[in-house]
């Protein structure tokens, strides 16, 4: 349990971050909890892996690729604590492995769409996005890439360090200066932490305002999202949370400390209706937003009753 309460802690603070890198830290978590878990009973079995599911679950709320990580993870169908534990170890190590190849495909998919010559914009840090960015640099196109700050934890930084290492010229922004630039833009390539039924994208906050300047100019709006950041909870009504995180990431507390007419708000996502979105780049292809439904019910396999 402390391994997991480790790794929960780290999710939340943001040690491990991206949606893609925190589902596969949970499908790990509960793998290894499994692995190693000494109970007396099945009843006892299902209790403490539905605790851990639980834990890691609520350490970040929007990125849905957290819990249908946990879900696609801890299920398991036997009575015997054995073969559960082993059905566990099989559907995470499963999950990790879809995950990975899901980033190679997305790559590989998004690249064609990238022509030689492309100025591409990117939005915080994510490494699906990336991979179609790099895949197409590695496959000799002449690019260069506009990255953005992403404030408030500045996740901009890793993006430009990772560019710099494959060696794409690269320029770097600060988030207010996203429409100033558009005008040279031929492609916006974002990530996602999830994906609702209707189509609509939530990802790092200022994502929507990239949309909208992406559209006003006529610029192609892509997302890049594995299959497992849909969510299914969307089909029945439930709306994603958007995570809103400490005032502290955005100002030192001593700047408002007296200011008392003062607060600060510091939500982590928005969303961008499915208007604003191309294509959404996918590891079963590229889709249009409206498939988002199909995509949940045909390749997360989820049934109406489940949620
Ligand atoms: O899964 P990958 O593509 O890496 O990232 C997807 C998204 O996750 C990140 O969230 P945060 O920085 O963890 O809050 C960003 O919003 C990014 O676009």
């Amino acid at each position: 349990m402390q391994k997991v309460q480790e790794i929960a802690e780290k999710i939340r603070t943001m040690e491990i971050r991206g949606a893609g890198r925190i589902a596969k830290a949970a499908a790990e978590a509960i793998r290894d909890y499994a692995a190693e878990l000494d109970v007396a009973s099945m009843e006892e079995f299902s209790a403490r892996i539905k605790e851990v599911s639980n834990l890691l679950i609520s350490t970040r709320p929007t990125a849905v690729s957290l819990p249908n990580a946990v879900k696609l993870s801890s299920k398991y169908s036997s009575a015997n604590v054995e073969e559960a534990r082993q059905e566990i170890i099989k559907n995470a190590n499963l999950f990790i492995e879809r995950a990975d190849k899901a980033l190679e495909k997305i790559g590989k998919i998004g690249s064609r769409r990238i022509r030689d010559g492309d100025v591409i914009m990117t939005h915080c840090n994510s490494h699906a996005a990336l991979s179609i960015i790099t895949t197409a640099f590695e496959d000799g196109k002449d690019i260069s890439v506009i990255a953005t700050e992403s404030r408030p934890r500045r996740q901009g930084l890793l993006t430009i360090r990772h560019l710099n290492n494959f060696g794409i010229p690269t320029t770097l922004i600060v988030d207010s200066a996203v429409r100033y630039y558009m005008k040279e833009v031929d492609k916006v390539v974002v990530g996602a932490d999830a994906i609702a039924a209707n189509g609509a994208l939530v990802n790092k906050i200022g994502t929507s305002q990239l949309a909208l300047a992406a559209h006003e100019a006529r610029k192609s709006f892509m997302v890049a999202a594995e299959t497992f950041k849909f969510s299914p909870s969307t089909i029945i009504g439930n709306p994603i949370e958007i995570e809103e995180r400490a005032a502290d990431e955005v100002v030192d507390p001593a700047v408002i400390s007296e200011l008392s007419h003062v607060k600060v708000r510091n939500p982590a996502f928005d969303f961008t209706p499915a208007e604003y979105i191309d294509m959404i780049v996918t590891d079963i292809g590229i889709i249009p937003p409206a498939m988002a439904y199909t995509v949940i019910k045909e390749h997360l396999g989820w049934e109406l009753g489940e949620v």
